[in-house]
């Protein structure tokens, strides 16, 4: 695979007032947004569920692609057209989570490693001739007292970096994804400084490990305050911090951005992306790549209702991707 091509597709992924839902769940976590709602979790549940989100009419002028789990690229349509194949005829690239979850990291108490290096290149190899463009990897950075840990730190890059080198090689785009946790009561200026080491490390790693940066997408968290933190943050500040804390550690080259939600709400999730943007022009275009900012709508009334309520269910997934596109323009909410 050339880097033009790796580079083309990490281009389409950030297209002009476009971004990514994320629909990647692992099962166990699908398992605990589906309790919360009342729905059993069953491979028939999720896959109709999935079918509601993929399907959303009209989404698509808004989305560029999708994060599959594992078990959601070999499903299809009730119809049976595969997932991967209705999302390409609809003009949505189809992208793969490839990470197997998180372990506690072995002498750091309250630190997680990433796993699933482990024949990862014979699992890219499958997730390419089922259609996958793009692969993501999660890593989880914990503020606390006395952590993050430069070993922490550094292994979840080391992770990163091997996950992105790998996909390069089989033709898929990595979205490398190092996300700084919002739990905790620590302030805006702590998640700065975490943010920025933990980007620096992972820029590092990347070159160690020769990824070519045109081909690369990151999939960041935002600089906020703790979610227990007395004193919060305005929707200007969270940009401003953001934006700061990105030029400050990531290449130009990169051919774009996309965010995390990472528990924040709906509305603010979409306000500060597009404050983000009006703050431009920017290094690289800046999107999203939500989960539970762009489905927790959809969700609640599936549930409430799936026959009665799927229309309305999926107009929310339109209003979602269009405010959410909008924001990556820094045009919403005129
Ligand atoms: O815990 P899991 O199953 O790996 O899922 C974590 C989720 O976090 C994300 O990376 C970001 O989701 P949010 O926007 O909801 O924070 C999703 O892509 C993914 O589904």
């Amino acid at each position: 695979m050339s880097i033009e091509q790796l580079a083309e597709t990490a281009r389409a992924m950030v297209a002009p007032g476009k971004g990514i839902i994320a629909i990647d769940e692992s099962s166990a976590t699908c398992k605990k947004r589906f309790d919360g709602v009342g729905i059993d979790c069953t491979e028939e549940s999720r896959r109709a569920y999935r079918e509601l989100l993929l399907t959303a009419p009209n989404a698509n002028q808004y989305l560029s692609g999708a994060i599959l789990f594992d078990e959601t690229l070999r499903q299809s349509t009730k119809d049976g057209v595969p997932f991967a194949k209705y999302m390409l005829d609809n003009g949505m690239i189809p992208g793969i989570k490839v990470d197997k979850g998180t372990v506690p990291l072995a002498g750091f108490p309250g630190e997680l490693v990433t796993e699933g290096l482990d024949g990862l290149r014979d699992r890219l190899k499958e997730y390419y001739k089922l259609g996958a463009r793009f692969a993501k990897w999660r890593a989880v950075i914990t503020i606390g007292d006395d952590i993050p840990s430069g070993t922490c730190i550094e292994a979840n890059s080391h992770a990163l970096a091997r996950y992105a080198a790998l996909c390069q090689e089989q033709g898929l785009v990595p979205m490398v994804e190092p996300e700084v946790l919002m739990d905790g009561d620590h302030d805006i200026g702590t998640c700065y400084e975490v943010t920025e080491v933990v980007l620096r490390s992972l820029f590092d790693a990347l070159y160690n490990q020769s990824v070519m940066l045109e081909g690369t997408i990151l999939k960041a968290s935002m600089v906020v305050p703790g979610k227990g933190c007395a004193e919060q943050a305005t929707v200007e500040e969270v940009a401003e911090s953001t934006l700061m804390c990105l030029k400050s550690a990531v290449p130009a080259i990169l051919p774009g951005i996309v965010f995390l939600s990472g528990g924040q709400s709906d509305e603010d999730a979409t306000a500060h992306l597009d404050a983000m943007n009006r703050m431009g022009p920017n290094p690289w275009p800046l999107s999203f790549s939500y989960g539970r900012a762009m489905q927790q709508a959809a969700l609640k009334l599936w549930a409430a209702d799936m026959t009665g309520n799927y229309a309305k269910a999926q107009q929310t997934v339109f209003e979602r991707a269009k405010a959410n596109g909008l924001a990556a323009l820094g045009q919403w909410g005129e």
